[in-house]
């Protein structure tokens, strides 16, 4: 399966989506006319503003007073969000406090927090109208109402009514909801605590991750990590700008970041994401044109940003949703790889999918009316996002318990004799100086018992390699049999094995030795239908503290008694004596 045709098919839909609605003209509603639209504010908790209200759109900037009242539409929910636009929104109603006993403060607010402006124009009981110009090009400490959005607090008399015109524009078009919210003012604060208190867990959550990746990165030293960790920073930055939040607590005196900052981060979003997975499905090795593709989308993307800085906006901004929508191809990407072998990359896949459902959705309502949510699947999108950050992570630490198991498994293989499955030369040296050292600080005596083939030359010979082989495997399995799990057995090389035996006295040792000796004389290999004779020959070695004795001298050591026993007439074990210059053969055991 190519992943290129899906690419090309998903962008394709989200730029056609974007077209075709971005620009939609607002539906036909019923009725026009201009009686006044009127929500009842006497009993206010929470709500939304579209039941109730009315709109109307226009390309030029007009006074309240020319406003063609009787255009105005009815606000509902299948209206509320307008695609990509710089078109004037005016929204239009009456907050009725007629029944009211007491006069009602509530505080009126939008939902999105890259709103560029929000005028409010209003009047108390048919009064003089008054404005208020609320705008996210002003720092923010210049906010009337400190809030992550645009707000506009005010109070209604006992008994009276409030009239409101709100206009909604962006400077630069973008993606615009008329999803309005209205609050007794008591009801707005405690809402808003638990709003901050549930984004302040999403930061708490992506900033654990965080430290997690960075210390990944700085203990493993993988830039997998490291990318991992740029994702997680780029997409916090993201969220934080989408809540509104970077702009109150990071960079409240600079309404530029605050606006043009988002396009910027929503590409290092998709770059950081693409390098990452590059690098974690291996793509350039695995899927060559797919990682062809990304390396030149992230080229793109990086003249984007540049391109940002020059002052170039509408074609950056669609690059930039359109990144971030093109992200959840990676979910196929990781599918793909998982079948060619990866198994990380199941859990890699589960997150694109987790991420792809919110986003998609966000998309779609951001630039459709498809959905009458307002911009609430933003919210989706960010807690997939969380989700996503998790099991990129859950996929991270599994690809890791993989890496570990292989270089078990090749430190295995490298310490290995592959005929005899027992270890080698090099497994040896390293058990060898482990023992050593233990039986240095007060453990058990060591001995190195060399065992050497008698004239194995002339089984080979007789019967053939392959049967020569037989016999050595018999002999290691004999070995295994005969030495206890703390003691070691290898192949030393060719047709020579030895022993590292833990005992306490070297005539333990010996009879350890013996036993193996007297069991192989008397047990012939069968092979091919004939039983083949054979003997071997030992020498044994105390191997003593490390500062008595280096390995070469106790292997020279075993190696001069193991000449013994050959020089004695075979079939024989010989223990070396007591200092390296002493002769072996203090001690002998076997037929004489
Ligand atoms: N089948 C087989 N033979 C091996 C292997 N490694 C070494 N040999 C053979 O082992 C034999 C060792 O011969 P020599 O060193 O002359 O010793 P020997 O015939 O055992 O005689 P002594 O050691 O003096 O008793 C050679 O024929 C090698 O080819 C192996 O992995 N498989």
């Amino acid at each position: 399966m190519d992943l290129l045709p899906v690419l090309r098919w998903l962008a394709a839909t989200l730029l056609l989506l974007f077209s075709v609605h971005s620009y939609g003209q607002p539906e036909e509603f019923g009725q026009k006319g201009t009686q006044v639209p009127v929500i009842d504010i006497s009993a206010l908790k929470h709500s939304v503003l579209h039941a109730g209200a009315s709109y109307w759109v226009t390309d030029r900037d007009l006074t309240v007073d020319q406003l063609p009242l009787g255009e105005f539409q009815p606000l509902t929910a299948a209206c509320l969000n307008r695609g990509i636009t710089d078109d004037y929104h005016w929204v239009r109603v009456r907050l009725d406090n007629l029944a009211g006993a007491t006069e009602k403060r509530w505080v009126l607010y939008h939902e999105t927090s890259y709103l560029d402006e929000l005028s409010v124009h209003y009047a108390d009981n048919g009064g003089v109208r008054q404005q208020a110009d609320l705008s996210d090009r002003v720092p923010f400490s210049e906010r009337p109402f400190v809030h992550r959005t645009l707000a506009f607090e005010h109070v209604t008399p006992a008994g009276g009514y409030t009239d409101l015109w709100l206009r909604l524009h962006f400077v630069k078009a973008d993606t615009l909801t008329l999803n309005l919210f209205l609050s007794d003012v008591g009801q707005f604060a405690s809402a808003a605590h638990l709003e901050y208190l549930l984004l302040g867990s999403y930061y708490g959550l992506m900033l654990v991750l965080l430290i997690i990746a960075l210390l990944g990165a700085f203990i493993l030293r993988q830039s997998l990590y490291l990318f991992y960790a740029f994702f997680l920073i780029s997409s916090l930055l993201t969220w934080a700008q989408l809540n509104g939040l970077s702009f109150q607590y990071l960079w409240p005196n600079s309404p530029w970041w605050h606006n043009e900052g988002f396009n910027i981060t929503f590409l290092l979003t998709s770059m950081s994401a693409l390098q990452f997975s590059r690098l974690f499905l291996k793509t350039k090795a695995l899927f060559p044109r797919v990682d062809q593709l990304i390396k030149a989308s992230l080229w793109l993307m990086t003249a984007a940003i540049l391109a940002r800085f020059l002052g170039v906006y509408v074609p950056v901004l669609y690059l930039s949703h359109v990144s971030l929508a093109a992200l959840i191809s990676l979910a196929v990407l990781g599918f793909m790889a998982y079948r060619r072998g990866l198994g990380y990359a199941r859990w890699y896949s589960v997150a694109w999918v987790l991420y792809g459902l919110g986003l998609l959705v966000s998309v779609i309502s951001a630039g459709t009316s498809l959905f009458n949510w307002g911009m609430a699947p933003l919210y989706y999108a960010q807690a997939g996002g969380a989700l996503e950050a998790i099991f990129l992570l859950i996929a991270l630490g599994e690809k890791l318990v993989g890496w570990d198991r292989d270089r078990r498994v090749a430190l295995a293989v490298a310490n290995e004799d592959p005929l005899t499955g027992l270890g080698n030369r090099r497994a040896f040296e390293e058990a060898f100086d482990r023992l050593q050292r233990r039986s240095g600080a007060g453990g058990k005596r060591v001995f190195l018992v060399l065992i050497d083939l008698d004239l194995f030359k002339v089984v080979n010979d007789r019967y053939g390699h392959d049967a020569g082989d037989e016999v050595l495997k018999e002999l290691g399995q004999l070995l295994r049999r005969c030495v206890r799990p703390e003691d070691v057995c290898v192949r030393f090389g060719g047709e020579e094995f030895a022993l590292l035996l833990q005992a306490p006295s070297a005539r333990l040792a010996m009879d350890v030795a013996e036993r193996i000796r007297a069991e192989f004389a008397a047990t012939p290999t069968l092979y091919q239908g004939e039983d083949i004779e054979h003997t071997l020959s030992a020498g044994l070695a105390e191997v003593g503290a490390p500062e008595a004795f280096t390995r070469n001298q106790v292997i020279r050591m075993a190696d001069r008694a193991l000449y013994a026993a050959k020089a004695g007439g075979r079939n024989r074990i010989c223990l070396y004596g007591d200092g390296p210059e002493s002769q072996p053969g203090l001690s002998v055991a076997g037929d004489e």
